[in-house]
């Protein structure tokens, strides 16, 4: 089984390899780097365990980096599944500081139209996708090894930071657990390679009016640890379907 776990910043993949790290996961050295190969990413940090292989890569910040760096890792090697990870909004109550979210669908709240009427989404726009589904199988394992809610994850490109924004998304999607900025682009640059995705977010603040001074970023680094600490057994013993 080899994973490609997809952050976007290098503080979050530092948590996520901690955590591997735990399981038992140690790096093999350095990938070889073909001479005159362009490398306008760092490749991935690759860690090992029992013949199993997990790639972290930061990607960068919103969708069109997370996008980007996973379509190139998955363009340089086979993966058997990606994994969107990192730090998250929560919304009240069902997602509270510090605790873990696993997405039931990766959801692309912002990418549509406006109009007087309200939010249309790109699908009623009458092209796209707004929603990617992870293997619900998978899903359910991995919230149950971890202790974590499952539910809706939105994506959005500008993070929600007044309670009217708040409304609205709940509004279109009433059992959204968490809103993050790079879940749709991992997983649609996935879905285009035909590998399956799943997003994992550990909350560091709650969606809502912005406030900088609440926001609980050590305790969600922690946390993700923590997940990717537990997450390695209900992997690898995971199928994925051909593709
Ligand atoms: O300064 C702000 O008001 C502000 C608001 C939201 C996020 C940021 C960031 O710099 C972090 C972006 C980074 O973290 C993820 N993240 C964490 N919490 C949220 C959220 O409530 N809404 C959207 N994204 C969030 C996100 O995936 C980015 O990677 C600053």
């Amino acid at each position: 089984m080899r994973v490609l776990v997809v952050t976007a910043v290098a503080a979050e993949a530092d948590s996520v390899a901690a955590g591997l790290a735990r399981a038992g996961y140690v790096s093999p050295g350095p990938a070889p780097v073909r001479p005159g190969t362009a490398q306008p990413l760092e490749p991935p940090v690759r860690l090992c365990a029992g013949g199993h292989e997990m790639h972290v890569l930061p990607a960068g910040v919103g969708p069109a980096a997370a996008a980007a760096g996973t379509a190139l890792a998955l363009g340089r090697a086979r993966y058997d599944l990606v994994v969107s990870a990192g730090i998250g909004g929560g919304f009240a109550p069902v997602a509270p500081l510090g605790t873990l979210v696993v997405a039931s669908n990766i959801v692309a709240a912002d990418l549509g139209a406006e109009s007087p009427e309200g939010f249309l989404p790109v699908t009623a726009l009458g092209f796209g996708r707004d929603t990617l589904t992870p293997p619900a199988e998978l899903c359910r394992a991995v919230a149950e090894a971890l202790g974590a809610r499952s539910g809706p994850v939105l994506t959005v490109s500008t993070a929600t930071g007044t309670a009217r924004r708040t409304a609205e998304l709940l509004d279109r999607h009433p059992s959204a657990v968490a809103e993050a900025m790079e879940g749709f682009g991992v997983a649609e640059a996935a879905a285009q390679y035909g590998v399956e995705a799943l997003e994992i977010r550990a909350v560091s603040n709650s969606v809502g009016p912005r406030d900088r001074s609440a926001w609980r970023i050590g305790d969600a680094l922690a946390a993700l640890t923590d997940a990717f600490g537990k997450l390695p057994p209900v992997l690898e013993s995971w199928t994925p379907h051909e593709h």
